[in-house]
């Protein structure tokens, strides 16, 4: 699949499997897991890492090679969003920021109106913008139209491992984007990663289903390949569903006593 390549603003990545970090048991699982998933870029959530202080995340992602993504987890308005933007992009020397603007710590969905309002601050200042936002396709491509490299819908709330609970409106999403569209939160298992790109996504952000599995490492190599097989599929193109049996093989030519 050499030839099947992510790009997003111009960047490809050979990976379509996107990792967060929240959640793991120690560095070493960290490490073990990322390795095992195959994955090029990587989400640190910068209100909680010390860019300066040594064996953070950051050291374990430099190790291993992967790019960092860094994300605005624990803003609750554009404000706050957009300076935390402003101060990774200091420390890390990227303009690319997941933007996440979440509503409250309950539902940690994302607020519409401040995710807009930060979005628009952040194109404007030359960031990559990559927004997490809810599985609504009149935001989706509202964020599309303002600039954002991606936009990345949620299959259901962070940590809940609940799957994908709108399909339809993934499917729906997809079909207008003129930009990829990534896969954000809530997935639990291999076959959610596995639909999400069958629904025709072009990435999967996933964190809590590897870090918080029982076998970090094995949840990671899993997806891994959910992300890849989902890929292969939808490229195949699945059947028509039917309504009523079809024979597999032709009845016609059979020999009848
Ligand atoms: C928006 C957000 O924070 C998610 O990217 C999170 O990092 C991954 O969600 P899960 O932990 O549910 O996979």
């Amino acid at each position: 699949m050499e030839d099947d390549r992510l790009v997003i603003a111009g960047e490809e990545l050979g990976s379509r499997l996107i990792m967060g970090t929240g959640g793991a048991p120690s560095m070493s699982a960290l490490r073990a897991a990322l390795a095992a998933s195959g994955t090029e870029l990587t989400t640190v959530a910068m209100r909680r890492v010390d860019p300066s202080a040594r064996g953070s995340v950051l050291d374990v992602l430099s190790e291993c090679g992967i790019r960092v993504l860094p994300n605005t987890a624990g803003c609750f308005t554009a404000g706050e969003a957009v300076l935390t933007a402003k101060l990774a992009r200091e420390a890390l020397g990227t303009a690319w920021v997941k933007l996440e603007v979440i509503a409250d710590e309950h539902t940690l969905l994302p607020d519409p109106i401040e995710l807009v309002e930060a979005a628009e601050q952040l194109v404007a200042d030359g960031f990559v913008v990559l927004p997490y936002t809810n599985d609504d396709p009149v935001l989706a491509r509202r964020l599309e139209q303002i600039g954002c490299a991606a936009v990345m819908p949620l299959g259901s709330p962070i940590g809940s491992g609940l799957g994908i609970r709108n399909p339809h409106n993934i499917e729906l999403i997809v079909e207008r984007a003129g930009v990829p569209v990534i896969l954000d939160a809530g997935l639990g298992t291999a076959s959610d990663a596995a639909l999400a790109m069958e629904l025709g996504c072009d990435a999967v952000l996933l964190a809590t289903a590897v870090t918080r599995a029982r076998r970090p490492e094995r949840m990671a190599a899993a997806m891994r390949h959910a992300v890849e097989a989902g890929r292969l599929a939808r490229l195949a193109g699945r059947i028509p569903k039917r309504r009523y049996a079809q024979a597999s093989s032709p009845f016609e030519g059979i020999a009848t006593s």
